[in-house]
């Protein structure tokens, strides 16, 4: 049972006369307010995960967003069609009254994945794409693939026979492998490779950290591969994780990398390029999981991400570049219509909740205690 309010509240309402970066014809500005009226937004790699924790974070995605691509990295994982279908049916009774927010589905790739399971997925209508944790990656990746060309061959030729997508955590899990280097080695030994077996198939390598990715993925030929890009990681570098103590809540996988990367990162989704989009990669655990000796890697981020993506482009000087990041690209990519409704951006501080308060525990979102801009707001 929630405890506390979810929504952004507004601070105050000074007038913020900074206008660096309007251009596009969707933001009006005034002595008291600017405003960016923008097509809603879909977030392209979300985990709403079950239970309580579904319940509580349901309200916030759906709040912001229309629909979002729901990983499947549930304990125990998400493995078939009929587990995807009965888990859409918990994310759609959980959600607010009147929400018309739509889970996209998805499977989670094991060594035993048949291409019938691949078949079936396209015939239910509601799984959109497949989802790759290499075995041991991240946050409950036990069941993840263990050799993906060795074991996983035919289920790929089917994916691509089904035009679906294949979601990849993008890390190799080898020891020998320093932590930073991880999402480089995964892109020389697996992505690449994949990539030139399978040309015909689509790949989304999820919340790119480096700028080797964004450069491997501008690379490429854009109907097939595209990325998806995170709050944390345009705004943050590794050094975040260390600042003034150990910062748990700023620990997610892929770890956050050295300053050069993020500002590739930034350069790659403000340049206007269509293989990049939103994908919040918002990761709920407890307060206790997080604040803990063996602290789970995910950040909690549905309740700021807009105003943080927005603040990206803004000090890019690319706010007009923004509504094709949050709202175009995604479904552009996945061959899926627009939103037609749209939400507001207004320049407004508000300050970030310092946790969501719940009967059975807490949950500490991104920027927990901030004043952020950029308050969202349905139309
Ligand atoms: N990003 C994270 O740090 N954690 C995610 C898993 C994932 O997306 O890798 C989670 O499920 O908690
Ligand atoms: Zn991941
Ligand atoms: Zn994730």
């Amino acid at each position: 049972m929630l405890k506390t309010s979810f929504f952004p509240r507004k601070l105050s309402s000074v007038p913020i006369l900074n206008a660096r970066g309007v251009g596009a014809i969707h933001i009006k500005a005034s002595t008291t307010k600017m405003e960016l009226a923008i097509t809603r937004p879909d977030d392209w790699h979300l985990h709403l995960r079950d239970g309580e924790l579904l319940e509580a974070v349901v309200p916030h995605s759906s709040y912001h967003f229309g629909r979002a691509i729901i990983m499947p990295n549930l304990k125990p994982p998400i493995t078939t069609t009929a587990a995807a279908v009965a888990y859409r049916q918990s994310i759609l009774k959980a959600l607010p009254k009147n929400s018309d927010f739509t889970p996209l589905m998805t499977l989670y790739l094991t060594d035993t994945t048949s291409p019938s399971e691949i078949k079936l997925a396209r015939e239910s209508g509601v799984v959109f794409a497949v989802k790759l944790y290499p075995a041991g990656a991240t946050t409950n990746s036990q069941d993840g693939v263990t050799d993906l060309f060795g074991k996983c061959l035919p289920v790929l030729e089917e994916m691509v026979n089904q035009n679906m997508p294949l979601l990849v955590h993008g890390e190799v899990t080898s020891p020998d492998v320093d932590v930073f280097d991880r999402e480089k080695v995964f892109i020389d030994t697996v992505l690449s490779p994949l990539i030139q077996k399978f040309p015909q198939l689509k790949v989304v390598m999820e919340h790119i950290t480096t700028k080797d990715a964004a450069d491997f993925v501008q690379s490429c030929d854009e109907r097939f591969v595209a990325a998806t890009v995170t709050p944390q990681h345009l705004v943050l570098n590794r050094n975040s994780l260390f600042q003034g103590g150990l910062q748990p809540h700023n620990y997610c996988l892929p770890v956050l990398k050295r300053e050069i990367h993020r500002q590739a990162i930034v350069s790659a989704v403000t340049s206007g390029s269509k293989r990049f989009f939103l994908g919040t990669d918002s990761a709920p655990h407890e307060r206790s999981k997080k604040e803990c000796p063996c602290g789970c890697a995910g950040i909690y981020n549905s309740p700021v991400a807009l105003s943080v993506y927005a603040k990206v482009f803004e000090e890019a000087g690319a706010l007009d570049k923004l509504e094709a990041f949050t709202s175009f690209n995604g479904p552009d990519f996945y061959g899926l219509p627009r939103n037609t409704s749209k939400i507001t951006l207004r320049k407004t501080p508000w300050k970030v909740p310092t946790s969501f308060s719940f009967t059975w525990g807490d949950i500490v979102p991104m920027f927990a205690g901030e004043t952020l801009e950029w308050l969202p707001s349905p139309l």
